[in-house]
C-alpha cells in the first residue's frame, strides 16, 4: 500500500492548503524515523549484520499484522544505531521532514532501553538526539522537546533505573528534556504497573504522557489519566468504545495524539474510511493528528493529513482545528503558543 493509492483524489487546493499550514508534531518515535537507507548505510558503517539483503527487502518486510509485529522490526532497526553521530543523523534527517511539511514545533520521545540494554551510554543517546535539535533551533529556528519514554514491556524497577541513569542529564539538556512517556506493547502492560515510577516523575516536575487505547482497552486509558497522571492520551482511538470516558476526554480537553497511518499498518482500522478521527474531533475531543514511526507506516506529518483528509472528507475548518490543537496541546510555553497560533491565523487569513 503506498499513500498515492489511498489519496487518489485529493482537490489539488486542499493538498496544498495543508502543505502550507504550520503544524506541531506530538507524537514521533525518533527510532521509527529511520529510513531503511540510513539503516542500512548505519549497518555497514557499524559492522551490524541485518537479517534482510537489501533495502527493498527490508521496506517489503513492513507488512505488519498488528503492535507487536511492527515492534519486533523497530526494535531490531534501532541495533544499527550505535554512536552520537548516529543519533545526531537520524535526527537530522527527521528535521528535514519537518522543514518539507511546515512542521514548527515538534515533541520527540526516544527510547533509552532500547539502547542502554546494547550496551549504548545513555549519555550517547541524549547527546546525538540533542545536537541536531539545537542545531535546527539556532539555524532555522525550530522548535522541539524530547520526551524520554519508558518501555512497558520491561519492568518497572527497569524504568526506574533509567530514569536514575538519565536525571544526571537533566541540568545539561534541560532547554529540551521536558516530559516522559510509555511506549511499547500495551495490551498486558498496564498502566498501574508504571505508579510509582510516574509518581517520582511527577514529583521532579515532568510533562506526563502515555500511550493507551491503541490496542488496549477503554480502562487503561482512564487508568493513564487516574493512576499515572498523564496530561495528553497517546492514540487513545479505543476511548470511543466507553462513553462516559468520551464525555471526560471532551469535557477536561484531554489532547488525543492520534497517528492515522499508524492505526492503519497495525490493523487498529482497517480501512482509513473507518478510522475514527472525525468522531472523536465532531464529538469535541482535542484531537491531533501526528505520524508516530513514519518511516515504517508509510508516511509523515502531510501525507497523516492528506490521507485522513480525503478518506474521512475532513473539510477546511476541521483541519484547521487540528492544526490548532496541535499548537495548544503542545507543552510550549504560552508565549511561544500564542505566536505559534497567531501564524496559523494568518495563514488561514491569507486563503
Ligand atoms: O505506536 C506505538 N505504540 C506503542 N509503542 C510504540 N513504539 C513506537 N511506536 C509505538
Ligand atoms: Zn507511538
Amino acid at each position: 500500500m503506498t499513500i498515492a493509492s489511498i489519496i487518489p483524489t485529493l482537490a489539488p487546493d486542499l493538498q496544498s492548503f495543508i502543505e502550507g499550514l504550520p503544524k506541531a508534531e506530538l507524537h514521533l518515535h525518533i527510532e521509527g524515523t529511520l529510513e531503511p537507507e540510513l539503516l542500512f548505510a548505519l549497518a555497514q558503517r557499524n559492522q551490524v549484520k541485518l537479517a534482510y539483503a537489501t533495502i527493498e527487502e527490508l521496506r517489503a518486510a513492513y507488512d505488519f499484522s498488528d503492535l507487536q509485529s511492527f515492534l519486533d522490526l523497530y526494535y531490531a532497526g534501532a541495533a544499527v544505531l550505535q554512536t552520537e553521530q548516529d543519533f545526531y543523523e537520524m535526527t537530522a534527517a527527521y528535521i528535514f521532514h519537518c522543514q518539507s511539511d511546515n512542521v514548527r514545533h515538534a515533541e520527540i520521545f526516544f527510547d533509552p532501553q532500547t539502547h542502554t540494554e546494547r550496551g549504548i551510554g545513555i549519555d550517547v543517546v541524549f547527546a546525538g538526539i540533542a545536537r541536531a535539535l539545537r542545531e535546527a533551533r539556532d539555524t532555522q529556528g525550530f522548535s522541539s522537546a524530547m520526551i524520554m519514554s519508558f518501555l512497558r514491556h520491561l519492568s518497572e524497577e527497569e524504568a526506574f533505573a533509567t530514569l536514575e541513569a538519565a536525571l544526571p542529564l537533566r541540568e545539561q539538556y534541560q532547554d529540551l528534556w521536558i516530559g516522559i512517556g510509555l511506549d511499547s506493547a500495551e495490551r498486558g502492560n498496564p498502566p498501574e504497573k508504571f505508579a510509582k515510577v510516574f509518581d517520582r516523575c511527577r514529583q521532579l516536575g515532568f510533562r506526563l504522557v502515555a500511550h493507551a487505547g491503541e490496542e488496549g482497552p477503554p480502562a487503561y486509558v482512564r487508568d493513564a489519566l487516574d493512576v499515572l497522571h498523564v496530561e495528553r492520551i497517546d492514540h487513545g482511538v479505543r476511548s470511543e468504545e466507553d462513553p462516559a470516558l468520551m464525555a471526560r476526554l471532551a469535557k477536561q480537553r484531554t489532547p488525543l495524539t492520534v497517528c492515522p497511518l499508524s492505526n492503519l499498518k497495525l490493523c487498529v482500522v482497517n480501512n482509513m474510511a473507518d478510522h475514527n478521527l472525525a468522531r472523536l474531533l465532531h464529538a469535541g475531543l482535542t484531537v491531533t493528528i501526528n505520524s508516530d514511526d513514519p518511516a515504517y507506516f508509510g508516511g509523515y506529518m502531510n501525507a497523516n493529513y492528506l490521507a485522513v483528509a480525503t478518506a474521512l472528507r475532513l473539510s477546511r475548518v476541521d483541519i484547521i482545528a487540528l492544526t490548532r490543537n496541535s499548537f495548544e496541546a503542545s507543552f510550549l510555553p504560552e508565549a511561544d503558543k500564542q505566536r505559534f497560533l497567531g501564524e496559523l491565523d494568518a495563514y488561514c487569513m491569507a486563503q
